[in-house]
């Protein structure tokens, strides 16, 4: 009995020496690179913090106390947060080919591994080709009329609710609104999920979109703390979306591909997707391991089944709360500030000709530009991008060796006072053409930067600024007293109000 125990006891003690051994090497990390930060909790490093603070605050504390670079463990992964302007520039676009990938630590499964976003290299660079393809304004023009539908479905909304109270909070209509539109961008689909809850293609995409988000937080954490964990995720097959979500937005995304190759004629961005994935000459479905050349296919459309349907459901993963938050929080803003929803009002109703809002009209509100984009500034809804060191690399004196993962700290570089003076201020003029000119361009990256930036930009500024024009024509919004301000950030990876987000609303006298 007694050998037993001091086996076990042996046994124990080994573990324990090498898990401390391995530990301290893990920590050790900066301290050897010459880079400061805080001292890591054991086993956890700073992922503790983010449950305290969000990262909001805590990306505030750490670049306030350490500088525009600091070195965090998530875990025992080391991680570089980089603030400074100048090294953004470096990393995100003059040394892009160093810089060109994310750094993925938990495998997600087969469908996101075919996401513009979680590919490397040359499967990165084709799909990023062809999908950002239908993002450009010829394509949005064809899909705004799209997207003001289902404004006309948040106004709808809102006019329900007028009839009981006038006092309420948007962020669960802005959801509705931006997986609203989102559908009937993409696949044509036009549904008013606000008033339609059991609707089962929202009710799909939303459970897609929370598995691929927040479901996959403690995996992560897992795998940070014992890397060794990716491993077992990878034996056991581990799939970020569940087997029912896939299954569903496979067929639905199948079928209407089908629909479009035989009967054709529809403006939508899964059409145009399939427009411009013909020119590509060779078709490698990574899923079933097979090349085709494309010469040698029937059918229509050149990207795989797969790629079509992983990218697709992408597209909800990064733009559903962004989208809808953006849009409650210029709401916010302009609530707070009569003065700016005044101008945003008159400047709509000197420009807008018709009902019927064209994408090149809403592009010239300038104005309106300006309000979003420091909207954007004081609530970016991404709250940090990354990038992988791909090869060892020194900029401006500090090492970054292969492998090393580098973050974003969005919301601190726009709160930071060297890139904007008194930053907690409101202030769209930053925005007039003559201050942005003054400022580095690195100072201001909502959507990221460089050639692997977020091409659904072009399409998320447009939705919102179709809500809010849509809202602006027809209420008149103040904060309410339900809300606190400034308000509740949640302690999220997203950006977004911890409560939603309370506003009075007031029709108008008469619609501009
Ligand atoms: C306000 C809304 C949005 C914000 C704030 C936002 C922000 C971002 C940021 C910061 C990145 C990382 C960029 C980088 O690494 O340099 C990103 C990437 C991306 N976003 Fe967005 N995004 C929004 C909406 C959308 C929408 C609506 C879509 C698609 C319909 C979208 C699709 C993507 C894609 C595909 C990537 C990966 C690009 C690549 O790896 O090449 N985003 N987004």
């Amino acid at each position: 009995m007694e050998s037993i125990i001091s086996t076990v006891l042996t046994g124990v003690i080994i573990v324990l020496t090498f898990t401390y051994l391995y530990m301290k090497k893990a920590h050790s990390f900066f301290q050897r690179l010459g880079i400061s930060g805080p001292k890591p909790a054991p086993f956890f490093g700073i992922l503790p913090e983010y449950k305290k603070k969000g990262i909001t605050e805590l990306d505030l504390e750490l670049i306030n106390k350490y500088g525009n670079v600091v070195g965090i463990y998530h875990g025992h992964k080391p991680i570089v947060l980089v603030a400074d302007p100048e090294m953004i520039k470096d990393i995100c676009v003059t040394k892009f080919n160093k810089f060109k990938n994310r750094k993925v630590n938990l495998d997600l499964g087969p469908l996101l591994r075919k996401t513009v976003a979680l590919s490397d290299n040359s499967q990165w660079t084709f799909l990023r080709e062809h999908i950002s393809e239908v993002f450009k304004p010829n394509y949005l023009e064809q899909i705004t009329g799209k997207v003001l539908q289902s404004t006309e479905h948040l106004i709808q909304n809102i006019e329900q609710k007028l009839t009981a109270e006038n006092d309420f909070n948007f962020q669960e209509l802005c959801l509705a609104f931006s997986v609203d539109s989102l559908c009937n961008s993409l696949f044509g689909y036009n549904v008013n999920s606000y008033k339609d809850r059991d609707d089962k293609t929202v009710n799909m995409i939303k459970k897609g979109w929370m598995a691929g988000t927040a479901g996959i937080a403690r995996p992560a954490v897992a795998c940070a703390v014992c890397p060794a964990m990716s491993k077992i995720f990878s034996a056991f097959s581990y799939n970020a979306i569940p087997a029912d979500v896939r299954k569903f937005l496979t067929n639905l995304v199948t079928k209407k591909m089908k629909k479009r190759h035989t009967e054709g004629g529809r403006t939508d961005l899964l059409s145009f997707i399939m427009t411009s994935s013909r020119r590509r000459s060779v078709i490698v479905d990574s899923q079933n391991n097979t090349t085709k050349s494309a010469a040698n296919m029937s059918s229509d459309y050149r990207l795989s089944e797969t790629e079509i349907v992983a990218n697709c459901l992408f597209f909800f993963l990064a733009g559903y709360d962004t989208t809808a938050s953006t849009v409650v929080f210029t709401l916010y803003c302009l609530a707070k500030h009569p003065s700016c929803q005044d101008k945003v009002v008159s400047e709509i109703s000197n420009n807008l000709s018709s009902e019927n809002m064209s994408y090149h009209e809403i592009d010239n509100l300038q104005y309106l530009d300006m309000v979003l984009n420091e909207t954007l500034r004081l609530f970016p809804t991404y709250l940090r991008y990354g990038r992988a060191v791909g090869e060892d690399t020194i900029i401006k004196g500090i090492k970054f060796p292969k492998g090393t993962e580098i973050q974003f700290p969005i919301y601190a570089i726009h709160r930071n006072k060297d890139n904007f003076p008194n930053p907690e201020k409101f202030d769209p003029d930053r925005f007039s053409k003559e201050n942005v000119s003054k400022r580095h361009p690195m100072s201001f990256i909502p959507f990221g930067a460089g050639p692997r930036d977020c091409f659904g930009q072009s399409y998320a500024k447009l939705a919102v600024k179709l809500a809010v024009v849509s809202l602006m024509q027809k209420y008149k919004f103040s904060l309410s007293s339900k809300q606190n301000d400034p308000p509740t950030l949640a302690k999220t990876f997203y950006l977004r109000p911890e409560n939603g987000l309370w506003l009075t609303v007031d029709r108008r006298m008469c619609d501009l």
